[in-house]
């Protein structure tokens, strides 16, 4: 199978803005997960739906990653994402926060703290079990 997802690099998205993501997440959804950041191995959020994985059920974790090292997770059980569903996902941050706003199918704010000090968002992946349609940047 193909490896699912994408990769995104040299944005310079800067705070005030949003990269605004369209999808599906497929009925048989497990996981997926939008990464922001530098790069791949320093992400100002790891965002992590979890249908059912790593014996998590209908949870998002929320993590960073800093030098390839985990920070401590956010775990948020308001659970907006339905199996075979169209989703719409808003990122946008300032220098304290992370915010992901999904207008679809719920309508649901979650903040994260901007650990890295992050001034632009560079780096951006889709991992798992979400079928990007489109992606805006606003
Ligand atoms: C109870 C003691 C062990 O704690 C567990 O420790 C695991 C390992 O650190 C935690 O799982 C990791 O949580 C991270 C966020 O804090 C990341 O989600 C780690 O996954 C990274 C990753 C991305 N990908 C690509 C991908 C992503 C989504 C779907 C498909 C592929 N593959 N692995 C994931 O392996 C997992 O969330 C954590 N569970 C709890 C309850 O704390």
């Amino acid at each position: 199978p193909h490896p699912q997802g994408m990769v995104l690099t040299h944005l310079n998205v800067h705070p005030g803005e949003c990269i605004a993501v369209k999808g599906t997440v497929p009925p048989d959804a497990k996981s997926f997960a939008l990464n922001m950041g530098r790069a791949g191995s320093d992400l100002a959020l790891h965002f992590n739906p979890r249908f059912e994985s790593h014996g998590d059920t209908c949870i998002i974790i929320c993590n960073s990653l800093q030098g390839g090292e985990w920070g401590e997770e956010q775990r948020e059980p308001d659970f907006p994402f339905q199996l075979g569903q169209d989703a719409k996902i808003c990122i946008s941050f300032n220098d304290q926060e992370l915010t992901v706003a999904v207008a679809l199918p719920g309508e649901q704010q979650l903040k994260f703290p901007n650990r890295l000090g992050l001034e632009a968002i560079e780096f951006f992946s889709v991992e798992g079990d979400f079928r990007v349609k489109s992606i805006k940047f606003k």
